[in-house]
């Protein structure tokens, strides 16, 4: 049998993740590749919880980028639960990209990240020195030469002679080196049709992208400790019905869960003054997204100790 399809010969297209510590800059790589934002940025750590998926399609290559939460040192469930997702998910990558910041020492975080992955023995391992328009070129070259010996300490194992596939300095702020980041990665992509159609960015359900819009306008300029005690259900998205059909308009309920009551006051602000801050930001990127004008009913719920609670977890969708 002979599988007919509309792709060039020697046609290329799989899987790859970017892990990272946080704040490494894995989200503004994914979308810098991608060229519209699909994975949720935050100068705050550890934003990106759902595996979201960014679609990089070239003339002779597909490149789908599971962007994973990172791999923390587990200290609750959740902590624990997210572990568990990224091994599955980092298990079946045709190649994995490491995170390193060019504009920061490397920590224990980074070493600990690279024992995880030294499990990944057939797994290629690319290292990216992201941000380089924040170091100089001296603080560079000594980053890549650290990231290098790095690869060959801890990564004995890897296919090839071990240590990292490859090094790709790149700045996805300034634009400078991503296509070589995409050329590098496709390059350990299996001979392959086109897994998504031409034009397909994200295969998140709407909703789950909805959630992390509200969930990244929640976390503006709040404090460090309410990253890890906030969550955002949308509960139900719909079109509104009697609308003329040039001008549609959708609503959508969803809640933002707290642990405390404490976290609630942080929430909702002087008089409801941040809350309806949080909507108006939400709304502006969710009607970016859907293309079409949107009502958002946001309420804000406190369920405490969510983290550690299974059955919390399930509802919130983890
Ligand atoms: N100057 C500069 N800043 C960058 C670059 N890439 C990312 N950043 C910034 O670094 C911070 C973290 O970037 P993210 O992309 O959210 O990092 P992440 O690794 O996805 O973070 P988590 O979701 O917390 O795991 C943000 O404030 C970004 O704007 C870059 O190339 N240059």
């Amino acid at each position: 049998m002979t599988l007919s399809v509309d792709a060039p010969e020697n046609y290329r297209a799989g899987f790859v993740s970017l892990v990272g510590r946080p704040n490494a800059g894995k989200s503004t790589l994914t979308n810098a590749l991608v060229g519209q934002k699909v994975a949720i940025t935050s100068s705050k750590p550890q934003t990106t919880r759902h595996t979201i998926r960014g679609i990089v399609h070239r003339p002779d290559f597909q490149l789908i980028l599971v962007d994973t939460p990172g791999i923390h040192r587990p200290r609750t469930l959740l902590g624990e639960r997210l572990n568990d997702l990224v091994e599955a998910t980092l298990a079946e990558m045709d190649a994995v990209g490491l995170c390193i910041p060019a504009d920061e020492k490397i920590g224990p975080g980074d070493r600990y990240i690279v024992e995880q992955l030294a499990g990944l023995n057939r797994t290629p391992i690319i290292a990216f020195v992201t941000k380089t328009d924040k170091a100089g070129p001296a603080a560079l070259t000594e980053q890549l030469l650290a990231v290098q010996r790095l690869g060959e300490e801890l990564l004995p194992n890897t296919i090839g002679d071990g240590g990292f596939a490859d090094i790709v300095p790149v700045s996805a702020v300034k634009d400078h080196q991503v296509d070589v980041v995409a050329e590098v990665l496709s390059q350990h992509l299996p001979a392959s049709p086109p897994l998504y159609p031409d034009g397909e960015l994200t295969d998140e359900p709407d909703h789950v992208l909805v959630a992390e819009l509200i969930r990244e306008a929640a976390l503006e300029d709040v404090r460090d400790e309410l990253p890890h005690s906030v969550a955002v259900v949308v509960e139900d998205m719909q079109a509104r019905e009697d609308r003329p059909e040039d001008r549609p308009l959708v609503d959508i309920w969803a809640q933002i869960y707290v642990e405390r009551d404490s976290q609630k006051g942080i929430i909702i602000g002087k008089k409801g003054a941040r809350l309806r801050a949080i909507g108006a930001q939400a709304r502006t990127n969710i009607e970016r997204l859907l293309g079409t004008p949107v009502f958002l009913d946001l309420r804000v719920k406190v369920a405490k100790e969510w983290q550690r609670d299974p059955k919390q977890l399930n509802r919130l969708g983890f």
